[in-house]
């Protein structure tokens, strides 16, 4: 039965899945990790056991022979799950990608032009397409970028308020990210609703390592907090959010940073680590409840932020029928999603603290019977949706 073999690159690694077509069945997992480094890692996992091995990886195209290798050792075999395609996150998109395409050597300049607007993420993309076509010269490849769900944006969304003919020159909008997962997390709502995704307006906090809010109404990204690059909206494990920009004129006057310096601070050495020392959001938390004060008030600015981009878009909807928690804080922390939305009964919004409490797989409510608004869980699943995204670009 045929498959699709989704790959997700980051700078230095990769997560891949292998999924089947009719029954969207995961076949296999894994990543590959600390490539270019002395000993890289990878994890491999299939329905009969997992493997790991850490034997050094070169670059991304030894990463994908790696892939392979286990492919090969633990199967299943791609023989007997011949590619469709191969569909690829990539992160940019810019203004010329609505949809999922299929990779051609256009699509290709188009991905590396906009390298400039992702310097982080869309040279990692590529070099996962160009290993993929190496390693799959047959199959078709195919782009499905965070950006597209965002292209319905009103103009009014994604304008910065500077010169208007240097931000169009320079690309200088909003685009917003994390597109696949908000788009599959707003139909995953409707389903579990049993309502159709045309009538629903909801908030959908997506809040992992990366993090960002989007309002969807009626299914279309109407308001998201990412703008042109991933840097921009709420507090993140490495990255500041929101700042006034005034702020980098400052540091460069006050101490000679120059950009590389502040591209750094702001990407990777803010946020929850910059605040606390601490970038994942369970050690935060350990460290606030045993009183440590950075932590606690790391914590509080990230609800806090939170709590100002709920009202800020239910504004935007004027009505809200559901807010939904994903990724894998949203999905996972309890603490966060009650004291995120503590304080806003008046607004018709009212978590049940057992209902948050309990543990569960799949979409759930976690609000109280009364509340005029739903608040609920549903899980994300960003490679399922590239899967389905890249099959009906190959389909159709
Ligand atoms: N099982 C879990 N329990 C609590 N927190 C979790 C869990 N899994 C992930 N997280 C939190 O989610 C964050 C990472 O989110 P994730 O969506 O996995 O990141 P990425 O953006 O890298 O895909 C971390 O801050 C971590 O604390
Ligand atoms: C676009 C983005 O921020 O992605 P991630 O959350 O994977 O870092
Ligand atoms: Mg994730």
């Amino acid at each position: 039965m045929s498959a699709i073999l989704v790959v997700n690159s980051g700078s230095s690694s990769f997560k891949y899945q292998l999924i089947e077509i009719e029954t969207e069945q995961v076949l296999a997992s894994g990543l590959v990790e600390r490539i270019g480094e002395d000993a890289g890692h990878t994890k491999h996992t299939t329905p009969d056991g997992s493997w790991e091995s850490d034997d050094p990886i070169a670059d991304h195209t030894a990463g994908f022979a790696a892939m392979l290798a286990a492919f090969g050792d633990h199967g299943p075999s791609l023989d007997e799950h011949p590619l469709t395609a191969v569909g690829h996150r990539v992160v940019h998109g810019g203004k010329r990608f609505h949809e999922a395409t299929v990779v051609t050597d256009l699509v290709k300049i188009n991905i590396e032009d906009l390298s400039e607007l992702a310097p982080l993420h869309n040279p990692a993309n590529l070099a996962g397409i160009d290993a993929a076509q190496k390693a799959f010269p047959s199959v078709p490849q195919v782009a499905v970028f965070d950006t597209a769900f965002h292209q319905t944006l009103p103009p009014a969304a994604y304008t910065y308020a500077i010169d208007a003919s240097l931000a169009e020159r320079q690309r200088i909008r909003r685009y917003g990210f994390h597109g696949t997962s908000h788009k599959y997390v707003a139909g995953a709502t409707a389903e579990y609703l049993d309502r159709p995704l045309s009538s629903l307006k909801t908030i959908v906090l997506h809040l992992g390592n990366g993090a960002s809010v989007c309002a969807v109404d009626g299914g279309r990204s109407v308001e998201t907090s990412m703008g042109m690059t991933p840097l921009e909206g709420l507090v993140m494990g490495t990255r500041s959010g929101d700042l006034d920009p005034a702020v980098l004129f400052h540091l460069n006057r006050k101490t000679g940073m120059g950009f590389a310096e502040l591209d750094e601070l702001l990407n990777r050495r803010s946020g929850l680590l910059g605040l606390s020392g601490k970038g994942d959001m369970r050690d935060v938390q350990k460290a606030a409840a045993a009183g440590d004060e950075a932590a606690e008030l790391a914590l509080e600015v990230y609800l806090h932020r939170i709590r100002g981009y709920v009202g800020a878009y239910y504004a935007q909807l004027g009505r809200l029928d559901a807010i939904v928690f994903t990724a894998g804080v949203g999905e996972n922390n309890p603490l966060v999603r009650a004291r995120s939305l503590a304080g806003l009964e008046g607004l018709g919004i009212e978590v049940d603290a057992a209902r948050n409490e309990a543990r569960g797989l799949g979409a759930r409510t976690i609000s109280t019977e009364s509340s005029r608004v739903a608040v609920l869980v549903v899980p994300t699943n960003e490679e399922l949706e590239i899967a389905r995204q890249s099959f009906a670009a190959v389909a159709g």
